[in-house]
């Protein structure tokens, strides 16, 4: 998952780094490998600074002050396509035509067809092995076909049409075109989430516009009117109007439920789901779940949640079995989400780093752990052995998600089957792999349910890593070992060495 961003101020006097850069702040949770800034100022021109590292990393002061301009777009990156390299950090740029910015999140599931498009019949130079690159370019290549001197909304609104029928997979994008504006549009299934919102302009005159993945950015700005990018629909808003067209209609709508499950802050709303709401009532439903299968049985002494994700279904899972929450593993607040992080070993070593197992909230007791998640079983099997280790007796472990036994292809690096714990297991094989004595995982129907109820008119999400059905009709068992072999753990330390590419952009 990545996040992405761009503001535009009515104000051309005013300064748009500031504002893009917290809002990298907010949503650093969707990508810690790369992020990136690019600015337009005076005269059209643009101003960029981008590379791997954290936001805090990436951005110094003084480049932060370099990057002029009242408009812009920010990105973070969590690769699953390409490589680490530095160059395939975003916002990604091309010169031609008219100079084009696109920050893109999601994945797309035809990139080796588009490489071969651009390549043979575009004749387009792409320099990074990114799939954002290639959109970029295709978005590109689309607009230099009106062969406008100048551009307008219907052109935009032409290329972008066109780049629907020829990018499949998922993307939600904001781009922006050198002193004319900025434009957000996600893909016809809706799988990535993008909201638009405005605000007045402290300057007294106009209004502000800005994109985001996530509303808590636009909350947190002090943006109003804020809505969702519809599946399949443009936003364009240049220094004088906002046009806006949905493009394209599907029939399935399937917004990614690993949204409300794991990725998103508690605190946004995604297509009319309130992430933290929806979070709670998976608590329920698990609960009930668990009531169901235990019965008479049930010893669990206290409920105890996998900080951060899963807290809001833990204390609602506990609310309705009745039992005591407490927080017995205290986290370190400076190491970052462990699961997006690149490689197995760091992964582990991570877990160990950020939770600590408090001894009095362990000692002697039958615990039941809550997580949002059980994907490689990294998290649960190192806190099931640090549980065992202060002293638990029974270890039981929830998750708010059911078993995971499918590939992701739509922007979650989860291309590798080998990978997931639960993928050829059942409950009681996960359970012993982990260390645990029992595991619960939640039924898909109820956590469709949890969100579902929010919004009933999004019949469909994006199931595919419980039940392996992929709403864009590629992905193929030929596709999918395909992948495998090219982004499984082991196929990307082979490539490791690309990570030290900076190519055309150097921040250093
Ligand atoms: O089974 P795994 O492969 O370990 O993946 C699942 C775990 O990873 C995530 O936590 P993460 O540390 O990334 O983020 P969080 O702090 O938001 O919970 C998720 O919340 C689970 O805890
Ligand atoms: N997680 C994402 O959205 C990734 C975007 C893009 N596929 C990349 O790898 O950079
Ligand atoms: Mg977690």
């Amino acid at each position: 998952m990545c996040g992405i961003s761009a503001l535009l101020l009515a104000d051309p006097h005013q300064a748009a780094v500031t504002e893009l850069h917290e809002s990298l702040g907010l949503l650093q949770h969707r990508g810690q490998d790369a992020a990136g800034i690019v600015t337009c100022g005076h005269k059209g021109r643009l101003y960029q600074c981008k590379g791997n590292g954290m936001v805090r990393d990436v951005f110094t002061p003084q480049r932060l002050m370099a990057l002029s301009g009242y408009m812009g777009v920010a990105h973070v990156r969590y690769p699953t396509a390409g490589t680490p390299a530095d160059s395939e950090a975003q916002p990604f740029y091309v010169n031609s035509p008219y100079g084009i910015v696109v920050g893109h999140n999601g994945n797309l599931t035809n990139h080796s067809e588009l490489r071969h498009y651009l390549d043979y019949d575009a004749h387009r130079h792409i320099n990074t092995d990114s799939d954002s690159e290639l959109l970029l370019n295709i978005f590109a290549n689309n607009l230099q076909r009106t062969g406008k001197f100048r551009i307008n909304e219907q052109d935009i609104f032409t290329a972008i049409q066109g780049l629907y029928k020829e990018c499949r997979g998922a993307y939600a994008v904001t781009a922006m075109l050198a002193g004319f504006g900025i434009i957000g549009f996600r893909d016809p299934h809706g799988i990535r989430p993008l909201v638009f919102g405005r605000r007045k302009s402290s300057s007294g005159k106009g209004y502000d516009y800005m994109f985001a993945s996530e509303s808590v950015v636009l909350d947190a700005l002090d943006f109003t009117d804020v809505e969702d990018v519809q599946p399949g629909e443009v936003i364009i808003v240049s220094k004088f109007a906002v046009t806006r067209r949905r493009l394209v209609v599907e029939e399935v709508i399937a917004p990614c439920i690993f949204e409300y499950v794991y990725f998103a802050r508690p605190d946004s709303t995604i297509d009319s789901i309130p992430v933290y709401n929806a979070r709670l009532d998976m608590g329920v439903k698990l609960a009930h779940k668990i009531r169901a299968e235990m019965g008479d049985t049930m010893d669990i002494d206290v409920v105890i949640p996998v900080p951060d994700t899963s807290r809001a279904a833990a204390l609602q899972l506990s609310h309705e079995l009745g039992l005591p929450y407490r927080e017995g593993f205290n986290k370190n607040r400076y190491v970052g989400r462990t699961f997006i992080m690149p490689g197995q070993e760091m992964r582990r070593k991570n877990v160990r780093r950020k939770l600590n197992a408090m001894a009095t909230e362990f000692k002697d007791l039958n615990v039941l752990l809550v997580d949002d998640s059980i994907v490689r079983g990294t998290t649960s099997q190192e806190i099931i052995q640090m549980a065992r280790d202060v002293g638990a007796r029974k270890v039981y472990f929830a998750s708010a998600a059911p078993a995971i036994r499918h590939p992701n292809v739509y922007g979650i690096d989860m291309p590798s089957m080998k990978e997931l714990v639960a993928a050829d297991r059942d409950d009681s094989e996960v359970a012993s792999v982990l260390g645990a004595d029992r595991v619960f995982f939640q039924d898909l129907d109820d956590l469709v349910a949890s969100c579902r109820q929010f919004n009933p008119r999004i019949k469909n999400f994006d199931t595919s890593v419980f039940d392996g059905k992929y709403v864009t009709n590629d992905v193929t068992k030929e596709y999918l070992d395909n992948l495998e072999q090219q982004r499984s753990d082991d196929a990307k330390a082979k490539g490791a060495a690309d990570a030290d590419v900076i190519g055309l952009y150097n921040i250093k």
